[in-house]
């Protein structure tokens, strides 16, 4: 089951904000001129209800733009004089948070980096100890769903309420057209172990292309996600960060009239019904399913006890390939994705490889 932090709604600390929570804004700061203009033709913009802009930006490797520092700290409280908006950054060590809490700004997040570092958010967390502040928490680099709930719980042991997770996808393990793998088991576990947690996506860092930036949009509200926190700069091209995956203000604007908002329930009556039907449905065939495993694992049993009878080993490598080879082509004819398959079985087959051996070991 889930754990209960205490956590207020976005509305309580934002009421302005209407569904959903759109943060937008250039990923650096570069200069005062760049940080307005960018927040004006925003601010125009009704959806977009924070200004984000990053002041220390963490990089991979040194050498690349770092940020302006604490002086991008009054540009952001002249965005907010300006346009009414609240402005947030990202801080990443005590210092930083001091100084945006000193500056007033409304919204701070700890990067993904940090997040892996319970030591970094720690030390956050003490400074923002007994403040309102609104804290959003990214992803840690690595899809721990543990790091990232332990970081949320530092903050809420430190009274902060106003929490937000960001889902900004993590370091891929393998090919992928996205910068960072948009790992959506991650989401749907901390939504599991956290249902009170508002949790927006960060599109711009998953895709790392303006071209998928859609795409990732649209299947986190698919998700049910609360929201978006997405980088847009007045000229793309001349951005001194990040430029393949930011927006024109009038580009995001386009992208958020396509994209399709939806809630997590309906009040349509004949909607619930048939909903309820189909789950019915698969509630009967989720108990045959387990029935059938539950036969196959006895079947699995009596071969170990046979095998052990027969000092034969458990793992039958040549069975073992043949039998997926054709679980994988019958999967395809009936439609079932490839990969869901291939893990399914090594599931399956592990826990008969594991109940076998047992059976061997037993006295
Ligand atoms: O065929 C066997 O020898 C089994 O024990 C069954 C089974 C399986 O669960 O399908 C289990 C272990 C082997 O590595 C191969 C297949």
């Amino acid at each position: 089951m889930g754990i209960e932090l205490d956590i207020r709604p976005i509305k309580d600390w934002l009421p302005q904000q209407d569904n959903p929570l759109l943060i937008a804004g250039p990923c650096s700061l570069e200069t005062e001129e760049q940080t307005l203009e960018t927040a004006h033709q925003l601010a125009k913009d009704k959806r977009v209800f924070v200004f984000r802009g990053g002041v220390w930006k963490p990089r991979t490797r040194p050498g690349s733009f770092e940020g302006v520092g604490a002086i991008g700290l009054k540009w952001l409280q002249q965005v907010k004089k300006e346009t009414g908006l609240p402005v947030g950054t990202e801080v990443a060590n005590a210092q930083h948070t001091e100084e945006a809490l000193n500056a007033g700004l409304d919204v701070l997040w700890i990067g993904a980096r940090s997040t892996a570092s319970p030591f970094v958010v720690q030390e956050i967390a003490d400074v923002v100890k007994g403040t309102d502040a609104v804290v959003m928490v990214k992803n840690p680099v690595n899809p721990d769903v543990q790091l990232w709930m332990g970081a949320l719980e530092r903050l809420n042991q430190a009274g902060i309420k106003n929490l937000v997770g960001i889902h900004r996808g993590f370091t891929p393990f393998r090919e992928t057209h996205y910068r960072n793998y948009p790992n959506w088991k991650t989401f749907i576990e901390l939504r599991r172990l956290l249902p009170n947690l508002p949790v927006i996506c960060d599109p711009s860092h998953i895709a790392g292309k303006r071209e998928y930036l859609f795409e990732v949009s649209q299947k986190a509200f698919d998700m049910g996600m609360e929201g978006l926190m997405i980088e847009s700069h007045r000229d793309p091209s001349c951005a001194l960060s990040d430029k393949e995956q930011q927006l024109t203000p009038a580009d995001l604007g386009l992208l958020l009239d396509k994209l399709v908002i939806r809630q997590s329930s309906s009040s349509n009556k004949q909607f619930e019904n048939k909903l309820e039907l189909l789950r019915s449905r698969i509630d009967a065939l989720d108990s045959e399913l387990m029935e059938v495993l539950s036969s196959r694992m006895e079947i699995a049993r009596e071969i170990g006890r046979y095998k052990k009878e027969n000092n034969v080993t458990a793992l039958q490598i040549n069975r073992w390939t043949e039998l997926m080879n054709k679980r994988i082509s019958l999967g395809e004819k009936l439609s079932l994705n490839k990969t869901f398959v291939q893990i399914l079985f090594q599931l399956i087959h592990e826990d008969s490889v594991r109940m076998q051996t047992e059976i061997m070991d037993e006295d």
